[in-house]
């Protein structure tokens, strides 16, 4: 299912001519780990259109076979689930590898958590530095106990409440994730769990849970934003259509807004006002960006998205908005990298626990390069050039996908080629990048290294 484990080296470099026409992307990831799993815990057989059929949401569709649910594909991005209702998942008969997946192996504890049984659990090299303790520490209030390596890594070893505690419990990070594994812990318990969070996170879980029949309420308090969901629901399968990743389709729009002469539009893209804090970041740096076609799809709003090339301006990004761009980051840096003056990008210290420390990796990716870029404390500022990319480096991209992915993107708009070290990891999130870039660009402006 991984990639191969040999590094895939790809340079990027400048088409002879803008970028054009009218694509998709791949599904949102986010809501396709989500669909394998709420189906799962449904009753009934939950049909998936659109779901994302990248290496992170592979891991998950394993996983609850492992834990006892059938999981089929019917044809590309048609997936069926049969669950096993909430509470039903069986104990695995071997270990659970996660991969490169934080949001697969985060959720999993919560769900794990849930369930009488015993499981293990690991991943790659890059998720098995990232830190577990975020959800472990407050899953194991449920009654469950967790073992953890030394400083809260994987792998890790879960014995399941046999009757869980509903939590309460206030968010020290703004993390979806964190707050996903404790509402699907709290599915499995009897009362109410209750969680608060400083800022609002993307809010798919409670979208879903709704969806599928449970009762959840959500209310904006002066100590931030208060979610709180009824125990032990039956889930009723439902049929989900996955609108195209946000998160992806930022890769091409910001390829369009870079490269001299282009005009893309991505078409079905989720605009989950919890997601799209990138776009009103392009908006306020001048981009000329549109949006048409807005809609509401399977309960999420979804639109078509268009990218003109032109004049940039750097910006302050305040730290309030990261939780609605949090994995943008990357390819914002290489954005302002082209912008007339400074951008500096406040609050990033999320960033340190990603697939990589992308804090340092995105500045490095950027000093590869040519480019200015300084971290002083959570904060990253970026120094345009008010144009021309000088390229010409190598980009060490640390087993993570968007780091890849924002540096080939730097690579088309750039005077020299840029080069990244192993592409193999855009399996994870994006298959089909590279082909997709190069039917945008009308020529194979990436290619092997
Ligand atoms: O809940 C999710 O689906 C995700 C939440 C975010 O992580 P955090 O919750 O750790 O910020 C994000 O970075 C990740 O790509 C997907
Ligand atoms: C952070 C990411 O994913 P995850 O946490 O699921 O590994 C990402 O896709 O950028």
């Amino acid at each position: 299912m991984a990639h191969s484990a040999e590094p895939r080296p790809l340079r990027a470099r400048r088409p002879a001519r803008g970028l054009s026409g009218t694509h998709r992307v791949p599904g949102d990831k986010s809501i396709s780990h989500r669909a394998l799993m709420f189906g799962a815990l449904a009753v009934g057989t939950t049909e998936i259109t659109g779901l994302l059929e990248g290496e992170d949401v592979l891991r998950t569709a394993a996983a609850m076979r492992q834990l006892g649910a059938t999981v089929e594909q019917l044809g590309p991005g048609a997936w069926r689930v049969a669950g096993r209702g909430v509470g039903g998942l069986t104990e695995p008969a071997d270990v659970l590898d996660m991969g490169n997946s934080g949001t697969a192996a985060r959720l999993l504890c919560g769900l794990l958590a849930g369930h009488p049984l015993f499981a293990v659990m690991t991943g790659d090299a890059s998720l098995r530095r990232r830190p577990m303790l975020r959800v472990t520490q407050p899953l194991a209030a449920t009654g469950a106990s967790f073992w953890t390596r030394e400083g809260g890594r994987l792998p890790l070893a879960v014995r399941g409440a046999a009757d869980p505690l509903p939590l309460e419990y206030r968010l020290p990070v703004a993390s979806a994730q964190v707050k996903s594994a404790c509402l699907l812990a709290g599915l499995c318990a009897r009362g109410t769990t209750r969680i608060t969070e400083p800022e609002p996170t993307r809010d798919h879980t409670e979208n879903m849970l709704r969806h599928f029949g449970a009762t959840v309420r959500v209310a904006d308090t002066p100590q931030g934003r208060v979610i709180e969901l009824e125990g032990q629901p039956e889930l009723a399968a439902a049929p989900i259509l996955v609108p195209g990743d946000p998160s992806s389709a930022a890769f091409l729009l910001a390829a369009a807004l870079l490269v001299p002469g282009s005009a893309v539009t991505v078409a079905n893209v989720g605009l989950n006002p919890l997601r799209t804090g990138l776009f009103a970041t392009l908006r306020e740096m001048g981009a000329r960006l549109t949006v048409t076609n807005a809609r509401t799809e399977g309960g999420e709003p979804v639109g078509d998205l268009t990218a003109e090339y032109g004049p940039l301006q750097g910006v302050e990004v305040p730290p309030g908005r990261a939780p609605s761009m949090i994995d943008e980051y990357p390819i914002l840096a290489v954005l302002a990298a082209a912008a007339h003056g400074e951008t500096r990008m406040r609050g990033l210290a999320e960033l340190r626990v990603k697939e990589s420390d992308r804090l340092s990796a995105t500045a490095a990716m950027l000093a590869a390069n040519g480019l200015s870029a300084r971290i002083e404390g959570d904060d990253l500022i970026v120094g345009g050039t008010g144009g021309e990319l000088p390229g010409g480096g190598t980009v060490a991209t640390h087993m993570d996908h968007r780091l890849a992915m924002s540096a080939l993107v730097m690579g088309l708009a750039s005077q020299r080629p840029v080069a990244v070290d192993d592409a193999g990891f855009i399996e994870t999130s994006f298959p089909g990048f590279a082909a997709l870039m190069n039917s945008l660009a009308g020529e194979p402006a990436i290619a092997a290294a």
